[in-house]
C-alpha cells in the first residue's frame, strides 16, 4: 500500500512527511508535482503546493496535478494535509479542494481532521482550539491572509463546499474503531460528504487510523498520519530505517531565520545568547543587496569555527516589523529580505555549506528553491513536525521551520542532538 499527499504549502508538508516517518513509513518529498516518473523507493510520497491562499481554480488544478501524478506513481490512499489551523478564505481553498479531490476519486465522503494534540490543536463538538483558546479566539483571528474568526468546522466547511458536513463526537472516539466506522456509515446514508471528527488526544488519532485505514481520500493537519502510518507501517519496519535515508550528513552549517512569529522570536533571542548571530538589515536588502549577500557570506565564514554554527535572521518582533512596513511598504520588504536570503543560501552553497537550518514556510521555500533541492527525504525529527531533511542527488541537509513550531532551544538541538563529528 503507498500512500500519496497533496500538501497546500511547503513546511506543512514537511511536518506530515515528519510523523509519517517516526511512525514507521519510509517516505519522499517533492517540492511541487514532478516532471518525471522516475521509480522511487518509498512507501508514502508527499508532495507540496503553495496552495493555501491562491485563487481557488489555481489551487484546483495544482492538487489535481498532484493527484494523477501520484496516482502513477501506484498510490492508492490519499490524504490532503492542510493547516491544523484550518488557514483558509472565506472561498477556500479547503472546502474546493476536497470537492475537486472527492470527485476525482469518484468518492462522497472523507474525514476533516485538523487536530494535532502534541501541539495543542484539538476538535471538540467540531469546534477547533489552539491550546486553552478556540481558533477564533487565537492569534489566528489577525492572521494577514487567512484570518479565521469562526472555529466550527462544520460551519466552515459547508461554508466553502458543496456537500453536508456531520460529526463524529469524542464519546464515539472513546468507544473504539467499530464504533467510529459504524457512524461513518450511518452518517454516509445521510448523505453527509465531510466528517469532521473530535480530536482531544492522541488515542484518538490511534482509533482514527484503525477506523480509517481503508478510506481513499482522507483531510487534515498532520495528527491523522500517526495513527494512519501505524495502520500502514510493514510488519518489524522501525522508526530508525524510516528515518535513515534523511539522517542529515555534510559539514558546515548555517541558521538562517526569516520568521517573524513569536516562537521564533523567542528562539532567535535565546540562540543570540549561544552563538554569533547577525541582523539582517532591510534598507541594506533594498539599497545594495548583491554586496550586502557577499558581505554576509563574509561573516558566516568568519564565524563559522563557533561550537554552534552562525545566525543570520530577519526576525523582528510585531512593533520593528509594523514600522518596517510603514516604511518600505510590507510586499516590498518582505521580497527584499526573500531575495537576500536566497542570495545568501547560493553564495554559501557555492563556498561549500551543506547544512541549512531554516525558519518560516515561505523562506524555507525560498531557500529549497536558491539551493536547487526539489526532492529529499526525511529524516529524524528535531521538534513535533520539524524533521532533517536530505537532498535526494545533493549533499545538503536542511531544517525547515514552521514559524510557530519548536522550543526555544531549537536552533542549538538541531545541531547538538543530531551530529557527532
Ligand atoms: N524584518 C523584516 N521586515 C520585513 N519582512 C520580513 C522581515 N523579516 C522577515 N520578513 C518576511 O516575512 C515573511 C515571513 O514568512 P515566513 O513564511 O518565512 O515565516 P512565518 O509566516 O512565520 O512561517 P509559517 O508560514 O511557517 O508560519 C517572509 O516573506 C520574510 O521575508
Ligand atoms: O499543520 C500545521 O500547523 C503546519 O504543518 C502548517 O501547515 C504550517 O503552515
Amino acid at each position: 500500500m503507498r500512500l500519496g499527499v497533496i500538501a497546500d504549502d511547503f513546511t506543512g508538508a514537511t511536518d506530515i512527511a515528519s510523523f509519517l516517518v517516526q511512525n514507521g513509513l519510509p517516505t519522499i518529498q517533492f517540492n511541487g508535482v514532478p516532471d518525471n516518473s522516475d521509480a522511487l523507493d518509498a512507501q508514502a510520497i508527499v508532495i507540496s503546493l503553495k496552495s493555501r491562499s491562491c485563487p481557488v481554480d489555481q489551487a484546483i488544478d495544482q492538487s489535481l496535478a498532484a493527484l494523477k501524478w501520484l496516482q502513477q506513481q501506484g498510490c492508492e490512499r490519499f490524504y490532503f494535509k492542510y493547516c491544523s489551523t484550518f488557514d483558509s478564505t472565506a472561498q477556500g481553498n479547503i472546502g474546493p479542494v476536497t470537492d475537486a479531490l472527492l470527485a476525482a476519486l469518484d468518492e462522497t465522503q472523507t474525514v476533516i481532521c485538523p487536530a494535532l494534540p502534541i501541539n495543542g490543536r484539538t476538535v471538540y463538538q467540531g469546534h477547533l482550539f489552539v491550546g486553552e483558546q478556540l481558533l477564533s479566539e487565537s492569534g489566528m483571528r489577525h492572521h494577514p491572509v487567512t484570518p479565521m474568526t469562526d472555529s466550527n468546522l462544520l460551519r466552515l466547511m459547508e461554508r466553502q463546499a458543496k456537500g453536508k458536513a456531520g460529526l463524529i463526537a469524542a464519546p464515539i472516539l472513546d468507544q473504539g474503531a467499530v464504533a467510529v466506522r459504524t457512524k461513518l456509515d450511518e452518517l454516509r446514508q445521510q448523505g453527509i460528504n465531510y466528517v469532521v471528527i473530535d480530536t482531544l488526544n492522541e488515542q484518538h488519532l490511534l482509533t482514527q487510523g484503525e477506523a480509517l485505514r481503508d478510506m481513499r481520500l482522507v483531510t487534515g493537519g498532520s495528527g491523522l498520519a500517526i495513527g494512519l502510518a501505524r495502520q500502514w507501517a510493514q510488519a518489524g519496519s522501525d522508526r530508525r530505517e524510516a528515518e535513515e535515508a534523511g539522517r542529515p550528513q555534510g559539514s558546515r552549517a548555517v541558521v538562517i531565520s526569516g520568521s517573524c512569529s513569536q516562537m521564533t522570536n523567542w528562539q532567535v533571542a535565546t540562540y543570540r545568547q549561544q552563538a554569533p548571530a547577525q541582523e539582517v538589515l532591510v534598507e541594506r536588502c533594498l539599497e545594495d543587496a548583491e554586496s550586502y549577500a557577499q558581505q554576509l557570506c563574509d561573516w558566516v565564514e568568519a564565524n563559522s569555527h563557533q561550537p554552534l554554527a552562525p545566525l543570520l535572521f530577519a526576525t523582528a518582533d510585531a512593533q520593528q516589523l509594523q514600522a518596517i512596513q510603514q516604511k518600505y511598504g510590507s510586499q516590498r520588504s518582505s521580497e527584499a529580505v526573500e531575495s537576500l536570503f536566497a542570495a545568501v543560501t547560493r553564495e554559501l552553497k557555492a563556498r561549500g555549506w551543506q547544512r541549512f537550518i531554516v525558519a518560516g514556510g515561505e523562506t524555507s521555500g525560498v531557500v529549497a528553491q536558491s539551493l536547487g533541492v526539489t526532492a529529499f527525504h526525511i529524516g529524524p525529527t528535531i521538534s513535533p513536525g520539524v524533521p532533517w531533511v536530505r537532498d535526494i542527488q545533493q549533499p545538503l541537509s536542511l531544517a525547515l521551520k514552521s514559524g510557530n513550531f519548536g522550543d526555544e532551544q531549537f536552533f542549538r538541538r538541531a545541531q547538538t542532538e543530531f551530529f557527532h563529528d
